[in-house]
Parts: C-alpha cells; sequence; structure tokens
C-alpha cells in the first residue's frame, strides 16, 4: 500500500507539531511508493546513484544544454514548501516558472449534453463492454466496485488543508476545493467516487483547474500527494470534450496524449491509474515501456489508444518502426521530469519533443510534475526551445 501526502504531512504534524513546521516532503518520501523507494531525490543524493538509476546510460550534458549533468541542486521543493519562492529562472520574466501538482478533473459530459467521446466516430467506446474492470474482477462492470479500498484509507484529510502551497504566473485559475466545482462529467465522477476520492489534494486543487483552463503548468508536489489524478483528469476529460479527430485505421497509432515517465515501474502504475480513472469512460490508456518484448505493445497499440503511458526509449523505438505518430498529442505530461533529465534522458525528450511530428508548444499542452525541481531543471524547461515554460504564463505551485 503506498502512502500518501496526507499521511506524511499527519506525520510531520505529531513530529513537530510545536513548531509548526511546514512538513518536510523528503522525510517520508523514502516510505512512499514501494516501487520507487530506492529512489533518492538530487537534491537529497550525496553525489551517488540508486541502483534504480542506473537506467540508461545517461549521455554526455552538451555544453549550454541541461546544465552540470548530475544534478547537485540547492533549495527545490524542501524550500518552496517552507515557503520561499522558486526563483525565477533567467529571462523567465515576471511569469515565473509555473507547477501544479495533484490533479483532478476534467469537463468531460460523458454522456450528457453535447456529446461523449463514446458518441464519435473515431473512439473507442464500442470496446467498453469487453474493457477489464480495473477495480476487481469479482466486481460487476459498473456497480459499486470497490475501488481498491485500502488504498485510500489512511489519508487524514484534514491535513491536506494546512499543506502551504504557492503559485505562480499571470491571472491563475483560482483553486477548487471539491471536485464538485469542476465538471469533470459523470464517467469520470464515478470513477472518482470508486476510487473513493472525497475530495482533492492540495496540487489535485491548484492543478486541475490551471490545466483544465488550457495552461501550460510546472508543478512541484511530493511523492505521494496525487500527482497521477492531477494531470490524468484534466487529460481524460479534455479528451471526453473535445470533438473526436478522425485517426486512419492504420498500424501506426495517433494517441491524443502522452505522458512520459522514466522507469517502466512508474509507467506501469501511470497506467493503472489510467485505468481507473478512464474506466467506462471510452477513453482508452496503453503503455509502452522497454525491457519488455514489444510485440504485445505493438499488439494493444493498434487496437487503438487515446493516452500513452511511454518510457522514453520505448517510445523512441516505437516512433522510429513509425508504430506511433504523435501528431495528434494535444496534451503532454512529464512525470518525475527532474529524474528524466538526471537519468540523461535528456536527448530522447528532446527528440521526441523537438524532432518528431508532435505539435509544438502553443498548440499541445504541457505539464510537468516532479517531487522535485531544482533550479537547474527549472532552468532548462524555461530556456529549452520546445518547452520554454515562461512564455507560457506558467503556473507554480508547491
Ligand atoms: N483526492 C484523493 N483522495 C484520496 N486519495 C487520493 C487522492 N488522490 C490520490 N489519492 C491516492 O493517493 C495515493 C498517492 O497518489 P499518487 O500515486 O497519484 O501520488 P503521486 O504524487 O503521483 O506520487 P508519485 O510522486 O510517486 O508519482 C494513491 O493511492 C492515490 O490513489
Amino acid at each position: 500500500m503506498r502512502s500518501s501526502w496526507a499521511d506524511s504531512v499527519a506525520n510531520a504534524e505529531e513530529s513537530a507539531p510545536a513548531t509548526g513546521a511546514a512538513p518536510a516532503p523528503v522525510a517520508n518520501h523514502q516510505n512512499s511508493r514501494p516501487t520507487r523507494s530506492s529512489y533518492v531525490p538530487p537534491h537529497l543524493r550525496g553525489g551517488g546513484r540508486s541502483p534504480e538509476n542506473q537506467v540508461p546510460a545517461a549521455a554526455p550534458t552538451p555544453a549550454g544544454a541541461y546544465p552540470s549533468g548530475a544534478v547537485q541542486p540547492s533549495g527545490g521543493y524542501a524550500a518552496a514548501v517552507g515557503g520561499t519562492r522558486w526563483a525565477a529562472p533567467p529571462g523567465a520574466g515576471s511569469a515565473g516558472v509555473g507547477v501544479v501538482r495533484q490533479g483532478g478533473g476534467g469537463r468531460g459530459a460523458v454522456g450528457g449534453a453535447g456529446g461523449g467521446w463514446n458518441s464519435r466516430p473515431g473512439g473507442w467506446g464500442d470496446r467498453r463492454d469487453r474493457e477489464p474492470n480495473p477495480f476487481g474482477d469479482s466486481e460487476p462492470a459498473a456497480v459499486d466496485v470497490d475501488f481498491e479500498s485500502q488504498q485510500n484509507t489512511g489519508i487524514n484529510f484534514d491535513a491536506y488543508e494546512d499543506i502551504p502551497v504557492e503559485t505562480s504566473g499571470h491571472d491563475v485559475p483560482p483553486a477548487v476545493n471539491t471536485f464538485a466545482e469542476i465538471d469533470l462529467g459523470d464517467a469520470l465522477n464515478e470513477n472518482i467516487r470508486r476510487c473513493k476520492y472525497v475530495r482533492p489534494t492540495p496540487v489535485q486543487r491548484h492543478a486541475i483547474p490551471i490545466v483544465i483552463g488550457g495552461r501550460d503548468l510546472m508543478a512541484c508536489a511530493q511523492t505521494g500527494s496525487g500527482k497521477t489524478a492531477a494531470f490524468c483528469f484534466p487529460i481524460i476529460s479534455g479528451i471526453l470534450k473535445s470533438r473526436p479527430p478522425q485517426r486512419p485505421r492504420a498500424r501506426t497509432a495517433f494517441p491524443l496524449a502522452l505522458i512520459l515517465s522514466p522507469t517502466r515501474e512508474l509507467s506501469v502504475q501511470i497506467h493503472e491509474e489510467a485505468k481507473k480513472f478512464a474506466y467506462q469512460t471510452g477513453v482508452k490508456a496503453c503503455v509502452a515501456y522497454g525491457g519488455a518484448p514489444i510485440h504485445q505493445q505493438l499488439r494493444e497499440l493498434e487496437r487503438g489508444v487515446d493516452i500513452l503511458v511511454a518510457t522514453p526509449g520505448r517510445l523512441m523505438d516505437l516512433l522510429e518502426r513509425a508504430r506511433v505518430s504523435l501528431q495528434m498529442v494535444n496534451y503532454l505530461a512529464l512525470d518525475e521530469a527532474d529524474r528524466m533529465l538526471d537519468m540523461g534522458f535528456e536527448p530522447q525528450i528532446r527528440k521526441i519533443v523537438e524532432q518528431m511530428d508532435m505539435p509544438p508548444r502553443g498548440v499541445r499542452q504541457t505539464m510537468l510534475f516532479s517531487a522535485t525541481f531544482p533550479k537547474e531543471i527549472q532552468v532548462w524547461f524555461s530556456l529549452t526551445p520546445c518547452f520554454k515554460l515562461h512564455s507560457y504564463m506558467p503556473q507554480v505551485l508547491c
């Protein structure tokens, strides 16, 4: 069972009630998410790398690119939570670098007025009857499914209220206090209920309105703070409310959203969550990662995909085989964005975003999520042409 940010807050409060100190996000970092427990945030590293980080060989850092290949940042999330606003990267202007964390909900009116994805040609709605129930095989598909009831029972929702959040950027869309404040659509709301998400976490409260408002964002929040939903909800709702693009029935897959993550384990986790959030909506999520036979992933992609969760290396393989095209990607999300750069994925990320057929910034929406955003990472995303976050009027949420 994974621990949550709220658990961390509760624990921190217990350990330091007298000081009233803000919860130190790093304190519980190693306890949450077992599959990522070996990961040590860059700002905590003493120079060594955890075994998990020895994934793809880090390419030599070119001059002028991501600064100081091995990130040894000062500040980062801990400083931000403590109340210190992130330093604006050079050239970032007054907008600063945007960050949004913890998402929730889009506006898709599934089955409502205006038509949902399932009623549209080109969708995968006709497959819903055969859609495996991600909440348990023993339950009927659409009736009171117990969505991993043990997973969220330990969350202290009251602790959320005291978590300090900072945002930056112009005209930041206001945060919401409940999922009901955002029209996410019946199907997504039903899945939120099944997930037992009573109210949004801080990053969700801030990030979801920002993304739904069409903004790009950089969001920094601790592991277990609900970031996955923060980017999945707006993506799913956005897909549901948009007109269905005509996608050729070819062997090439044309996802509408791309979620990049640094590791197979994280990709699988995101995919599992995305399947729950998108259950019975007609929105289909697929996953592609290296270290596993590609053929099964190819077969799955051939059946259609709306949200593709992928590691950079395997995605490059698929792109070079012309089995995936990014030309219809409206949403690009990078989870653990700092870690991807730290692990040496910069060349792949640049190629995927700059040199393939992905729509440019301004056309697509870009979301960067991470537990830490050291200054060097902020600078990289601000100066790299395909991101240039400062020109997006981005938001910062810590
Ligand atoms: N609004 C919510 N209410 C209750 N539980 C939630 C809510 N949002 C997320 N959770 C749960 O909190 C746990 C942590 O969420 P999640 O894995 O998305 O965190 P995360 O910030 O993405 O962590 P990581 O940094 O490891 O990716 C999960 O069990 C998830 O189901």
